[in-house]
């Protein structure tokens, strides 16, 4: 369980757009803008870089009070106590995670479309459910897509939090927020940005104007 909120801007790291010193650098642009969640998703097979790189990321979530999240990797994650981990459908049953992390680790689930598979992870002891995509993903072209619609009907029959992935930018968030979505996660609105303070700024304004949580920092 996590005593930080599942609201606000979510931000996904990507090692194309953010390579070498550009993971950390612009990590900490957007922690330093007010970012509270940070997922750290990396596909390569690179074990060492990984572990180095999440164990950087976890530390500097750490200073600046944000919860840091591993993407996929269970085993990453135990091995750097990070405080949370998201998986997929390609990745550890939930039910297998939580029988072994017990209840401490903060884990969500990829529910796709599938407002079933939302409904079972929230049974299991999901603490939240993303769905997505949303829009036409520049991160993930090939990924399946969600309708709208899903948003409402997710708000209706869940308790846990909800947040919505895929496309997702400071022009076209303002829909899934006023659909039910708590947090809004993004990749390239936030770090494919040469500014990845400005580009926090424009997608926090989606929730200060949709009178969400998440306030505008001073800059
Ligand atoms: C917050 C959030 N939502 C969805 C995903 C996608 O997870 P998954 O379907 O396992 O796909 P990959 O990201 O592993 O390619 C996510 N990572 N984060
Ligand atoms: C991991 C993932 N799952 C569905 S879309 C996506 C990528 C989101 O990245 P972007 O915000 O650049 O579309
Ligand atoms: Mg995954």
């Amino acid at each position: 369980m996590t005593t930080t909120a599942i609201a606000g801007v979510y931000g996904i790291t990507d090692s194309t757009l953010m390579p070498g010193d550009a993971l950390l650098c612009k990590s900490e642009a957007a922690l330093r803008a007010g970012l509270r969640i940070l997922q750290y998703r990396d596909k390569s097979d690179d074990a060492a870089r990984r572990l180095r790189e999440a164990a950087a990321l976890h530390a500097l979530c750490r200073d600046y009070g944000a919860l840091f999240v591993v993407n996929d990797d269970a085993a990453l994650a135990a091995k750097i106590a990070a405080p949370a981990l998201h998986v997929g459908r390609e990745d550890a049953p939930l039910a297998e995670l939580r029988r072994h992390f017990g209840g401490s680790l903060c884990i969500g689930v990829s529910c796709y479309d599938d407002l079933a598979r939302a409904e079972r992870a929230q049974a299991e002891g999901a603490d939240y459910v993303a769905f997505g995509a949303f829009f036409p993903s520049p991160s993930k072209p090939d990924t399946s897509r969600a309708p709208l619609h899903l948003l409402r009907e997710a708000r209706r029959r869940l308790q846990v939090p909800v947040v919505a992935i895929g496309g997702i930018r400071a022009d076209n968030g303002a829909d899934l927020l006023a659909a039910g979505a708590d947090a809004l996660a993004v990749i390239s609105a936030l770090f494919g940005s040469a500014d990845v303070a400005a580009a926090m700024r424009r997608l926090q304004a989606l929730f200060v104007l949709a009178g969400g949580s998440q306030t505008m920092e001073e800059s």
